[in-house]
């Protein structure tokens, strides 16, 4: 290999409690996110969402210390990794790009582009691809690209997804293996997959293929435990005046209850590392909805943060890319053999005609949601959770 950079891309989250608000913004104006008719809307309901909600968020990462871990857990990754491929002999750089917060991945990109680079592998720690995660980092690298003749001339392999790969499905197996054989009957536990949810129209109307890869990675996990316990999936965390990804994790824990199932094991899949979803959301807020539905044992399954199957795993995913023949930009964003930058062709861009239905009635309803609240000062968006 030659000079190798990975770029890791991840979300960011606030490191303190100030942050909260910015982070918000940053967030709520990006359209991968919120998806609006008119752009210059954007920005200003932006502002009064992030507004709106930083309180009830602030209370959130009080709740786990203040801050989130994402960036020194991502750091470790980073680090971990970069020790396992030089193990294995290659002098490789690691950084992190965070979307929406410290380091981003603008300033990731003028660290790798002052390191001078000869190939850069590309590799969102999101296992499953979604337009609103890895699908939004993307669009951001190829505006970068767009506008830097520099960028243009490095070789560079995209990792759009990698939820399948052998050594990923073993390192979960192996964290719920460990979390079952701690309980006296880990046969009688149900496996509780928590997937990260996202609103129902990316799935059926801009064609993300994040539901798919979900459902596909829970039964390669499944099949890789190799254990007789009953299992679900459900999706959390929804915000907003929209249907999302169905079941949510609060009705199927309270469908289980009342099935009389007394032992819930969860595991959180969206993302590898803890954060916000898994300190507050799973080890708090849906611990007390098993309780008091009766359920008598709820274990949450660790996220992988430096698991050492699970970097070996992304070291081996460098190799391979490094290996894979590459293809220098063109001006064009298209991707090179065996991997593909926008995973699909139904995930259309700007104004067709299902991304403008759609937008149209996310806006509307986020509008009209948005003027009840603040002319009543208490709206439907305190019903559903958004503010
Ligand atoms: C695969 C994981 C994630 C998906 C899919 C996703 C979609 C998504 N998220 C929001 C809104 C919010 N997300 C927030 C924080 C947040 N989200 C993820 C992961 C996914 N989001 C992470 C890792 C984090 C950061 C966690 C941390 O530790 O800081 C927040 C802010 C937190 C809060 O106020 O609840 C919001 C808001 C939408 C609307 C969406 C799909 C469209
Ligand atoms: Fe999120
Ligand atoms: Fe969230």
């Amino acid at each position: 290999m030659g000079r190798v950079g990975v770029l890791l891309l991840n979300l960011g989250g606030p490191d303190k409690l100030e942050d909260v608000r910015p982070f918000l913004y940053n967030l709520f104006s990006d359209p991968e996110i919120i998806r609006l008719p008119f752009s210059w809307l954007q920005k200003p309901l932006a502002w009064m969402i992030s507004s709106l909600r930083t309180q009830k968020s602030q209370e959130n990462y009080q709740q786990i210390g203040g801050g989130s871990p994402l960036r020194r857990i991502t750091e470790e990754q980073a680090r971990a990794l970069e020790a396992t491929l030089k193990q294995r002999g290659h002098e490789t750089q690691v950084y992190v790009g965070m979307r929406y917060w410290n380091p981003f991945t603008e300033e990731a990109i003028a660290q790798l582009k002052r390191d001078q680079l000869e190939k850069l592998v590309i590799l969102p720690l999101y296992p499953q691809f979604s337009i609103s995660t890895s699908g939004s980092s993307f669009r951001l690298l190829e505006k970068l690209w767009n506008e830097d003749e520099q960028l243009q001339k490095l070789d560079y392999t995209v990792i759009p997804s990698w939820y399948d790969r052998p050594g990923y499905l073993n390192a979960m197996a192996d964290l719920i293996a460990r979390e079952l054989d701690r309980l006296p009957n880990p046969d009688d536990a149900h496996i509780f997959f928590s997937a990260h949810g996202v609103p129902r129209s990316y799935v059926e109307e801009a064609g993300d293929p994040y539901q798919e890869e979900i459902e596909k990675c829970t039964e390669g996990i499944m099949q890789t435990l190799n254990r007789s316990n009953q299992y679900t999936l459900a999706y959390q965390s929804r915000v907003g005046p929209v249907e999302w990804l169905q079941p949510y994790t609060e009705d199927a824990i309270e469908n289980l209850a009342e099935e009389g199932v007394g032992t819930l094991v969860v595991v959180p899949i969206s993302f590898v590392s803890e954060h916000i979803e898994t300190l507050q959301e799973i080890d708090m807020e849906y611990r007390e909805i098993a309780q008091e539905a009766g359920i008598e044992h709820f274990h949450r399954v660790p996220a992988l943060n430096t698991h050492p199957m699970f970097i070996e795993d992304l070291a081996d995913l460098v190799e391979e890319a490094t290996k894979a023949p590459s293809l220098s930009f063109d001006g064009v964003m298209h991707p090179p053999k065996k991997t593909k930058f926008y995973p699909q062709e139904r995930w259309e861009w700007g104004l067709t005609a299902s991304a403008e239905t759609w937008n149209g009635r996310l806006a509307m309803l986020g509008f009209l949601a948005l003027m009840a609240e603040l002319i009543t000062g208490y709206g439907p968006l305190h019903f559903v959770g958004l503010l």
